[in-house]
C-alpha cells in the first residue's frame, strides 16, 4: 500500500462535492515581491478575499504547485496564513518552482494535510508530484505511477480526478509546451483502463483550458498572479486577471467547472517582459 487515504465528504444533501483550485501563487518572502510587475502576495490576497466572498459550501481546496517563487520558508508561511482564513481543508502538491522539503515542513507545521488520496462515495481525488529535480518540465516517477495504479485498481468504480502541476496535453503555447509533463503518454494509457470518469487538473500554464482527449477531460487554470497568453508560440503575458477554479463533482461522474477572476485590470503585469 502506498496510498494514504483521507475521506472526502460532501456538505450537500445531493452528494455533490465542491472543490476549489488555487494555483501558481509564486509568493516571495517579502510581501512586496513582484513577478513581472505583479506583487504576488497582494494578488493572491485579492484572490483569497474573492474566494471567501464567492465560495459557499466548499468541501476542499486543491493547491496545485508553484506556491513559492523564491523557495523561502516565509513565502510558504504567507500561503499558510491565507489558507487559514478559508474554512475548507487544503490539499497540495509541488510545482517546478517549489522547494519540496521546505514546502512540506512549513505546510506540515501549519497542520495542512499531507494526504494525497481523497476518497468520497463516488469520486476519488489523487494529487501527484510531477517535480523533476532542477527542471522546468515535469515527470511522474515510478512511485507516483504506482499510486495511480493503486487508486485505479482499488477503486475501479470511483470517478477519478488527478491533480498534477504540469500539463499532460499541449495547451497550444510552444514556449510553454516544451515545459510539459514528459511522460504524459504513460498517464494517458493508465487512465484509459479506468472505466469511470477521469479528469486531469493542472496548474503551471497560467491560463484556463478545458478539453477532452481520448476520453479524459484535461483542465488548467489561471494563476493568482501573472497570466500567459493562450495560443502564443513565443512567451507572452495576457490581459486576463488573476483567478481560481471551482469544480463540482456529481455522483454520476459529471463534472461542472467555472473559472473565477478578479475584475479586469486588477493587477497589470509588465507587458514588455520576455520571460523570467
Ligand atoms: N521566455 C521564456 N521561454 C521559455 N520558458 C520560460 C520563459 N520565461 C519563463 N520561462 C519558464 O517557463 C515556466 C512556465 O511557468 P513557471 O511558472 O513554471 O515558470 C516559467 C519559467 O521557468
Ligand atoms: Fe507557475
Amino acid at each position: 500500500m502506498t496510498l494514504s487515504t483521507l475521506p472526502l465528504g460532501s456538505h450537500a444533501a445531493s452528494g455533490v462535492i465542491e472543490l476549489s483550485q488555487i494555483t501558481d501563487t509564486h509568493l516571495f518572502a517579502s510581501i512586496d515581491g513582484d513577478l513581472l510587475g505583479v506583487p504576488t502576495w497582494h494578488s493572491c490576497r485579492a484572490v483569497v478575499n474573492a474566494m471567501k466572498e464567492e465560495m459557499t459550501g466548499c468541501d476542499g481546496i486543491l493547491a496545485t504547485g508553484d506556491l513559492s517563487q523564491d523557495q523561502s520558508a516565509l513565502s510558504y508561511r504567507h500561503f499558510v496564513a491565507m489558507m487559514a482564513e478559508l474554512a475548507p481543508p487544503v490539499f497540495w502538491l509541488p510545482g517546478n518552482h517549489d522547494e519540496a522539503p521546505v514546502m512540506q515542513a512549513e505546510l506540515d507545521a501549519a497542520g495542512i494535510s499531507q494526504a494525497k488520496h481523497l476518497l468520497g462515495e463516488h469520486w476519488q481525488v489523487l494529487l501527484l508530484d510531477s517535480q523533476a529535480q532542477g527542471e522546468t518540465c515535469g515527470r511522474l516517477s515510478d512511485g507516483q505511477l504506482a499510486m495511480l495504479d493503486e487508486a485505479i485498481d482499488t477503486y475501479p468504480h470511483h470517478h477519478l480526478l488527478v491533480a498534477v502541476h504540469h500539463q499532460a496535453v499541449p495547451v497550444g503555447c510552444a514556449w510553454l509546451d516544451q515545459h510539459n509533463l514528459r511522460n504524459a503518454d504513460v498517464l494517458q494509457s493508465r487512465l484509459e483502463r479506468h472505466c469511470a470518469s477521469k479528469v486531469v487538473l493542472c496548474g503551471h500554464v497560467h491560463q484556463g483550458f478545458d478539453e477532452v482527449r481520448q476520453g479524459v477531460r484535461y483542465l488548467a487554470s489561471p494563476s493568482t498572479c501573472i497570466q500567459f497568453k493562450p495560443l502564443s508560440d513565443e512567451f507572452a503575458l495576457d490581459h486576463t486577471a488573476p483567478g481560481w477554479r471551482q469544480l463540482s463533482l456529481y455522483p454520476d461522474g459529471r463534472l461542472s467547472t467555472r473559472v473565477w477572476r478578479l475584475p479586469p485590470d486588477a493587477f497589470v503585469p509588465d507587458f514588455s517582459a520576455r520571460g523570467y
